[in-house]
């Protein structure tokens, strides 16, 4: 049998420590896998008193994640810290450059960063394996980047975020509000070290810049995108939402047009009868369409400690299966050097269906006023309806427009229209409708 792969691993959290126990509890069936025993050699963290409930064997402790990520006692580096800077930048970078393999489940890092460290395992010839940066446990970069060979893709986008999905769903379900869904997700380990990255929409545009690199071959290009967290969605917008036949859901976009490509994170109304509609909790989804292959969705738990864990160990395992000239290729699908320039659209030219909720004064002549600004900007309306609204239902009315296909400019002109015209009580709320199988 081929000689043990030793492993070092930085970060005991959530992740970290469900890494340490699968390996310990599936080591025989990793080794017949594998064809080769995995070992943790070295594990770095910051408190080294805490019980975490793993069995860390004969590992040898490090304070500093570089130390470990330089030591000459392990053949593969798995960083599982966080963040896009600091400690995990280092030691990931670090790693490299002294020629290990490295696993991360980091997507801030990535997509900050990921172009660059793909350039240096390249040029060291050594893997940079990420699959649990993207949608948690689902293969996405393993299918993207080994399974769909010469497929040209037009479109990806889907639900990957798993924090944002848990609290969406139990909003919907449960009619709870949005601070005790979140409280909730942060106590199932969904949640990032700072949550406002979930919530307001940076998590899936880091894992989005990473999809869209994949499916088009450019430079990932996450500070081009467009971006809406879900701090603004009430109870109101998820009733209207069902009342119409629709379901709101964070999605990330990423798709070719005329003029570039668009990579869009926001709140989203898909279809109650679609697919994607049916993904519910910290489940995640990615649908993919491709020229060759046609629609592909992928779904499956999307974060939590053993998911996650899963991706790791079987981005750990590849390395142990990989022998020189045999493995999965560059990291980004195409050499790094080899990416191209990210052409961006401009989110004014998105075109879609858009649903708007307006609260206004119950008054002569609203309805009218509306009505003209959505002509004036030829945007031409799927339904109207209009309703009581809440306790001041005396004096002032909701009135939900679904257009048909228009762009964002015109739906952005009408909308200051209308809050110009003074016939508003509150902010409109505008929710973009996706096309989904
Ligand atoms: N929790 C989840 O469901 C998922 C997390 N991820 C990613 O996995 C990574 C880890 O996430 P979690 O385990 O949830 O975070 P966590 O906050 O539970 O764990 C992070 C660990 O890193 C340690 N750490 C911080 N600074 C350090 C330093 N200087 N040296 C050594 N250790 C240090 C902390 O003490 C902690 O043990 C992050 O990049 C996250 O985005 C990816 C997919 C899912
Ligand atoms: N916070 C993330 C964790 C996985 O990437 C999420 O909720 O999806
Ligand atoms: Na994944």
């Amino acid at each position: 049998m081929a000689e043990a792969l030793r492993v070092g691993i930085a970060g005991l959290g959530t992740v970290g420590a469900s890494v340490v126990r699968v390996i310990t509890e599936k080591a025989a069936e990793l080794t017949r896998q594998c064809g080769r025993e995995l070992v943790v050699t070295g594990v770095a963290a910051r408190d080294r008193s805490r019980d975490r409930g793993i069995d860390l064997g004969g590992a040898t402790w490090f304070d500093d994640p570089v130390g470990l990520a330089r030591s000459a006692d392990i053949d593969v580096f798995v960083e599982l810290i966080g963040g896009d800077e600091g400690p995990a930048f280092a030691c990931v970078k670090a790693a490299l450059e002294a020629g290990r393999h490295v696993v991360t489940a980091n997507k801030a890092l990535l997509a900050k960063h990921g172009v660059a460290l793909a350039e240096i395992a390249e040029k060291k010839g050594v893997l940079l394996n990420y699959e649990a940066a993207v949608a948690g446990g689902i293969p996405v970069i393993k299918t993207m980047r080994e399974a769909m060979a010469g497929n040209s893709v037009s479109r990806v986008f889907g639900i990957l975020n798993g924090t944002c999905n848990y609290i969406l769903t139990r909003m919907e379900a449960e009619g709870l509000t949005f601070e005790a869904c979140l409280k909730d997700a942060q106590r199932l380990g969904y949640a990032e070290a700072d949550p406002t990255f979930d919530i307001e929409g940076n998590d899936t545009a880091h894992k989005l810049s990473i999809l869209t690199s994949l499916a088009f071959g450019t430079k990932i290009a996450a500070d081009d995108i467009y971006m809406e967290g879900i701090s603004n969605i009430s109870q109101a917008d998820i009733r209207a939402a069902g009342e119409l036949g629709y379901r709101i859901k964070l999605l990330g976009v990423a798709q070719k047009t005329e003029s570039g490509i668009e990579q869009r994170v926001h709140p989203t109304m898909v279809p109650t009868a679609s697919v994607i509609a049916q993904v519910h909790g910290v489940t995640n989804a990615v649908a993919i369409e491709t020229d060759i292959l046609g629609e592909l969705l992928l779904s499956g738990p999307g974060a939590g400690g053993n998911a996650t864990a899963s991706a790791v160990v079987g981005d750990i395992a590849d390395i142990a299966k990989s022998r020189p000239g045999f493995q999965h290729g560059p990291v980004f699908g195409r050499p790094a050097k080899e990416l191209r320039p990210y052409k961006k659209a401009q989110m004014r030219s998105h075109e879609g269906g858009y649903f708007i909720r307006l609260t206004v004064h119950d008054r002569v002549g609203v309805f009218a006023a509306v009505a003209k600004r959505m002509a004036d900007n030829d945007i031409s309306l799927e339904s109207i309806v209009q309703h009581a609204a809440g306790p001041e239902a005396e004096v002032q009315k909701t009135v939900i427009l679904v257009t048909h296909e228009t762009t964002e400019a015109a739906v952005r002109k009408a909308v200051e229209g209308i809050t110009k015209d003074g016939h508003l009580t509150d902010k409109a709320q505008v929710i973009r409708i996706e096309r989904a199988g």
